[in-house]
């Protein structure tokens, strides 16, 4: 069992503080999202669909690298906690823990959907997190859909849709609570793969809601929830606690992001689960 880590009001510490964040750091963060994401688009199609579990593999394998030589070599005194990551780049890594900048990174977060053909509900996560700031610069690359959100653009939340709210779930995984949220508000499920590609169709306004619940890691959510914070949209752990990233164990397990006006119904109506 994982208890649920610390939140804001022990450590003091805010999920994001994207206005702190330098310019060259997010002009880095999208330049190795992007670039990870052009890799993976060449190399679906120079190894095709035929063995799943191979390009899976390869995928995550090549993004991780590209991702990481490219962090030690421009910001060689920088942590590093990914998804692939091997010793001190991966999660038993330790030194992260005493480090002023850590780069969270998803090289290739959705990695299913990946190896389907012709589904663009993948992406490449890349955030910064830094001492007594939590998330500063991050980027989110949707390489399937031709796009790389970052935390120095504006995703404004749009007026109300008409119509039934629409929640973005796993594909494979979609929670109760989930269920609960949409009975709530009379909204239908969506779903779709990566927590990268659902947190990013929230917004661009695709989906009004994403709730996920029952397992996921830092590396799944921080570079999403970077942006989306940037940009004024919800985004918490499901009993409403600030998310908090850099953790001694990565896993964190649940979140909701959504239109700030849905949060409080949203929050309500999972507390009716428990
Ligand atoms: N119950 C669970 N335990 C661990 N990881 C989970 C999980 N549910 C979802 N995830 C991770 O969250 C990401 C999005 O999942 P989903 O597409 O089902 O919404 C995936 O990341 P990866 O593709 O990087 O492994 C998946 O592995
Ligand atoms: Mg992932």
């Amino acid at each position: 069992m994982h208890d649920a880590p610390d939140s804001a009001s022990v450590t003091g510490v805010p999920t994001a503080t994207p206005e702190a964040a330098s310019a060259a750091d997010v002009a880095f963060a999208a330049e190795l999202a992007t670039g990870a994401g052009e890799l993976l688009v060449k190399l679906r199609a120079v190894i095709g669909f035929a063995d799943p579990k191979a390009l899976k593999a390869a995928g995550d394998q090549q993004a991780n690298d590209f991702l990481l030589s490219r962090v030690a070599a421009e910001r060689p005194n920088d942590a590093v906690l990914s998804e692939e990551g091997k010793g001190e780049t991966g999660r038993i890594g330790t030194e992260r823990l005493g480090a002023d900048r850590v780069w969270i990174i998803d090289p290739l977060d959705g990695t299913r959907e990946y190896s389907e053909e012709g589904r663009d509900d993948w992406a490449v996560h890349v955030a910064l997190w830094q001492r007594g700031l939590g998330l500063t610069a991050s980027a989110v690359a949707l390489p399937a859909q031709d796009v790389t959100l970052r935390t120095d653009k504006v995703y404004a939340v749009p007026a109300p849709r008409e119509g039934k709210p629409r929640i973005a779930v796993s594909r494979t995984r979609p929670p109760a609570e989930a269920e609960a949220v949409a009975a709530a508000l009379g909204a239908e499920l969506v779903p779709m793969g990566s927590a990268g590609a659902k947190v990013m169709a929230v917004v661009a306004g695709t989906v009004d809601a994403y709730v996920h619940a029952g397992g996921q890691f830092e590396w799944d959510s921080a570079a999403p929830v970077g942006v989306a914070l940037a940009s004024g949209w919800h985004a918490t752990r499901i009993d409403g606690a600030p998310l908090q990233y850099n953790n001694p164990d990565p896993y964190l397990p649940d979140l909701l992001v959504c239109r700030p006006d849905l949060a409080g119904p949203a929050l309500e109506a999972i507390r009716g689960t428990n």
